[in-house]
């Protein structure tokens, strides 16, 4: 196979020990770990100037090159356009869009940064590999500089149904733009849809199950849910099972048993929601009261943009009333904590738990999802309790109890029916998911994408 030149905002630490908190650098490191290959992207340093000074690390078959931003490009980039305007865009947000002419010109400002960035390091047959809505509009930068490598997309997140993207100032110029990739990969079937869906009806494109057309030009789309390594999962769950964190965590739970969450603190997460389902769980259900506690892992994300912070309070205020309700000498029912862990660390709480709570309002996949599942001990594992609104859902709902976040009483039934399920039903449900996890595995996703990408149909 060609040599894979991979780009994308977010570029995961590759020294042991640190900790990366966003999936798709999770998910990156881990497929480019098994072929190895270029990771171009921000070192997520604020510098004088964007693109110097650029650095490459080796580590084993991985070379990474990253540079920082400047200030500016960082303001309108990442935090004004992308993370003010595209990211509630496509989570269905529509309401926390903040536009700026200048954020929009910075996005294009830096999305040409990268293209030249990627022409100095480019060979002719690398396949690049582009990923997130921080790049719609990257492929076109890199034909205006010539280069004919074949271009994909992947979006890790959701893409909205059509009425929604049009809410996005520019919206038509963006979508032009992302025809100018070869493929374009979604997380789910219904993201594809509505990604035809738009092109078709707004800019008159045609459009079979694979193919966009416009103007005599062909974007194949394709459908790749990034998957998880369960064996490795699996083997650093058991191997930490004994650390000195799950003794910690376990000793504070004094036997109770244990409801757990991990996200990034964003408001497409649904924690609000969440902690409302487990406050109606103790109101409705008195016997869980002392007997159950919920952990919930939130390290800070993007916390100057718009509604991160605002958020945070709110869930600061949620948490402590329930807790300030329903305390007790000896037990505290929900531990909030806006910290992050390592992934051995959480592979072995996901294990030490009964059952994993992801209760998105939108999310293109939630890979914390398919890892509590992947963490199970195949004898005693806990259930997950997942929204439907997590792409994971397309690929987990015969296994997992399925909840719409919005519904507090059915999250707290589903609560419930987990915390009552017995071993035999538990067993089985999660041999239903570690089959769809082991076959749709990370390997595949990326194998999928990139023999996609460097092979297109005929006449493609
Ligand atoms: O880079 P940040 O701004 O700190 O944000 C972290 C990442 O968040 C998003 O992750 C998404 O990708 C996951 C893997 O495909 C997926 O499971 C999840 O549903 C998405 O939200 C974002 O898309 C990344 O670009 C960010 O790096
Ligand atoms: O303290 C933490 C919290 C999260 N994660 C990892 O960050 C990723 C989060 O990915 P997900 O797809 O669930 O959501 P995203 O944050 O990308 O929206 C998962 O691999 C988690 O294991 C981590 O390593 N430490």
């Amino acid at each position: 196979m060609a040599r894979i030149l991979i780009v994308s905002n977010r570029v995961a630490p590759i020294t042991e020990g640190q900790v990366s908190t966003g999936g798709l650098a999770v998910g990156v490191l881990d497929a480019l770990k098994k072929t190895g290959g270029i990771w171009m992207g921000w070192n997520g340093s604020v510098g004088s100037k964007s693109g110097d000074p650029c650095s490459q690390d080796e580590n084993g078959n991985i070379s990474q090159i990253t540079w920082p931003l400047s200030q500016r490009d960082y303001d309108t980039f990442y935090r004004g356009f992308a993370n003010g305007v595209l990211w509630p865009a496509f989570h269905f947000r529509s309401d926390l869009i903040h536009f700026r002419d200048e954020d929009y010109e910075g996005y294009r400002r830096v999305n040409r940064l990268f293209a030249e960035q990627i022409q100095r390091v480019a060979k002719p047959d690398d396949l690049i590999w582009i990923h997130d809505y921080h790049f719609l509009p990257l492929a076109q930068y890199c034909r205006e500089l010539g280069l004919k490598n074949r271009l994909g997309l992947f979006l890790h997140i959701p893409f909205p149904s059509p009425p929604i993207f049009r809410t996005i100032p520019n919206n038509d110029a963006l979508a032009r733009d992302m025809l100018a990739y070869d493929l374009v990969g979604l997380q789910t079937a219904g993201d594809r849809r509505a990604l035809h869906d738009y092109c078709e009806r707004c800019l008159g494109a045609s459009s079979t199950d694979g193919a966009i057309t416009l103007d005599g030009k062909v974007t194949r789309t394709g459908v790749y849910p990034i998957g998880v390594c369960p064996e490795d999962i699996q083997h650093l769950a058991q191997e930490h099972k004994n650390s000195r964190e799950v003794v910690k965590l376990k000793s504070g739970l004094q036997h109770r048993r244990l409801i757990i969450s991990v996200d990034r603190l964003d408001y497409s997460k649904g924690l609000i929601e969440r902690f409302r389902g487990f406050e109606r769980l103790l109101d409705t259900r008195p016997r869980f009261r002392g007997a159950v506690s919920f952990v919930q892992i939130a390290p800070p994300s993007r916390t100057d943009v718009h509604g991160y912070r605002s958020l945070r309070q709110m869930l600061e205020q949620t948490s402590g009333r329930i807790n300030a309700r329903w305390t007790e000498l000896s037990w505290t029912p929900i531990r909030y904590m806006n910290r992050s862990f390592d992934r051995p660390t959480l592979m072995s709480f996901f294990r030490a738990s009964q059952v994993g709570l992801v209760t998105s309002l939108r999310d293109g996949m939630n890979l914390v999802a398919k890892e509590y599942v992947a963490a199970q001990s195949e004898d005693d594992p806990g259930v997950l309790v997942l929204s439907e609104f997590a792409g994971a859902a397309d690929e987990l709902a015969e296994g997992a109890l399925i909840i719409n976040p919005h519904d507090t009483s059915s999250m707290s039934k589903a609560l419930q029916a987990a915390l009552d399920m017995h071993a035999a039903e538990r067993r089985q449900r999660h041999q239903t998911m570690m089959q769809v996890l082991k076959k749709n595995d990370l390997i595949a996703w990326r194998e999928r994408f990139l023999s996609d990408l460097e092979n297109p149909p005929s006449g493609g």
